[in-house]
């Protein structure tokens, strides 16, 4: 595959042409646009939203997208959105195997939801993982519910977008609007990893506070695609997700047909290796809200919809500290994955590919072993390495799914890993 290219930074007005002279200047909407191409519009915002929240991106492409026959439903039995389609939430701290690679199928056959809140297409989140061990071909997904972040565990992917294309590594993420066509082809079989359907409002960098202007997350080191389009008129199979459900039609050329294209509405690849991680360099365990990568807003200030937060590696420093995570119950509930290595509060039993829910309110915190370790540890300078978990942290409880519960690898014993701690009060 030749080398792909790329444009930099979070929320920049990008522009970019497969061919010269394909993009309009001056105008949106000239009488012709230029190569015969057809103008079409995708807007992520009200047309109204302010200026800093406004999202839309202008396509110039071979046909526009209502070209396409008409739908009909097509089956998923995994993939769940919303809170209605959740089965039950228990009050356990509940954690889960890595996913077994062994189905065929591509990425679509392959997602399947752990846990679903929200309402689809309205707030909330879906948190889900996928396998793929074949390309998606002459297949598109367009997901109109829901903004997708995918987490790659294993296998390289090659995400083909109506902008162009990305690929993205284990360690990285790929970012896709609501509403824009995409394949997920997997570089390196089987592909695992994981995906957080977002409904509510699409991600932003998180306010830095007194860190400051620049730190976390830094804006440049956001990749957008570059124009590219498929050549011939092909078949293609559009499936998409449309009110909680999936639907199928087909039309006789590419969705991925855009020549040229200007905006701010763009899929994203981004590198957890960029990540500048804050953490103490005194005492005391920060909240991690720190490590927030993207966040969701919700209408309620501070309340995130959903944040995206990695634990990467980094230098342990704290003084008198207990260094990994306190123990706790929080309102907000947290879904997490490994994409490698240890979990400091779990060095054992989370294993990459496998992921843990830990509901609102549910109280958790570091194994036995862990709490152990790490009371007893020397508390030299120590880094945390060849390690990446991550958590999707959103304001609603997560109802699991019936095959989160029955049929994923959920541990029956995971409660276990706290049973050794043992009341060591001495007055
Ligand atoms: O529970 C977890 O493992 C995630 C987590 C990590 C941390 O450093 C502080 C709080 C928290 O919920
Ligand atoms: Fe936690």
């Amino acid at each position: 595959m030749t080398e792909l290219t790329y444009l930099t930074g979070f929320g920049n007005q990008h522009s970019s042409e497969a061919v010269a002279g394909a993009l309009p200047i001056g105008r949106n909407s000239p009488q012709k646009a230029p190569n015969g191409l057809y103008a079409e519009l995708l807007s992520g915002s009200a047309f109204t939203a302010p200026r800093a929240d406004n999202q839309r991106t202008w396509m110039y492409r071979r046909r526009p997208s209502v070209v396409v026959g008409g739908y009909e439903p097509l089956a998923h039995a995994l993939w769940k959105s919303g809170a209605a389609e959740g089965e039950r939430a228990p009050p356990d701290p509940l954690r889960w195997g890595p996913t077994p690679l062994a189905t065929e199928g591509d990425f679509v056959d392959g997602l399947r939801s752990y846990a679903v809140n929200g309402e689809v297409g309205i707030t909330g989140m879906g948190a889900l993982a996928y396998v793929a061990t074949r390309a998606m071909g002459r297949r598109a997904l367009v997901n109109a519910d829901a903004e997708m972040l995918l987490v790659p565990q294993q296998g390289r992917l090659l995400v083909t977008t109506e902008l162009g294309r990305l690929e993205v590594a284990p360690g990285s993420i790929a970012l896709l609007p609501r509403g824009m066509a995409f394949k997920v082809d997997p570089l390196d079989v089987p592909a695992r990893g994981y995906v957080c359907e977002n409904f509510g409002a699409a991600m932003r960098l998180p306010e830095l506070g007194p860190i400051g202007s620049n730190g976390l997350a830094n804006p440049r080191d956001f990749e957008a695609p570059t124009a590219w389009h498929e050549a011939e008129d092909v078949d293609y199979e559009i499936v998409k997700r449309y009110g909680g459900q999936l639907w199928r039609a087909t039309q006789a050329h590419s969705p991925f047909n855009v020549v040229a294209w200007h905006g701010n509405l763009v899929p994203y690849r981004w590198d957890t290796a960029r990540f500048m991680t804050i953490n103490t360099v005194s005492f005391d365990h920060p909240d991690p809200s720190i490590f927030t990568v993207l966040t969701s807003p919700s209408d309620t200030p501070g309340w995130a919809n959903v944040d995206f937060v990695i634990f990467p590696p980094r230098w342990m420093v704290a003084e008198d500290t207990f260094r990994p995570p306190w123990y706790h119950r929080n309102v907000m509930s947290e879904f997490m994955g490994l994409v490698l290595g240890q979990y400091d509060a779990k060095p054992e039993g989370f294993k990459p590919g496998g992921a843990s829910l830990h509901n609102s309110y549910v109280p958790h915190g570091p194994d036995a072993e862990a709490f152990d370790k790490a009371s007893g540890a020397d508390l030299r300078p120590h880094k945390l390495d060849n390690t990446l978990a991550f958590m999707f942290e959103t304001r609603w409880p997560l109802k699991p799914t019936s095959w989160a519960l029955n049929d994923a690898p959920l541990e029956k014993t995971y409660a276990d890993c706290w049973r050794d701690l043992k009341d060591d009060f001495h007055a």
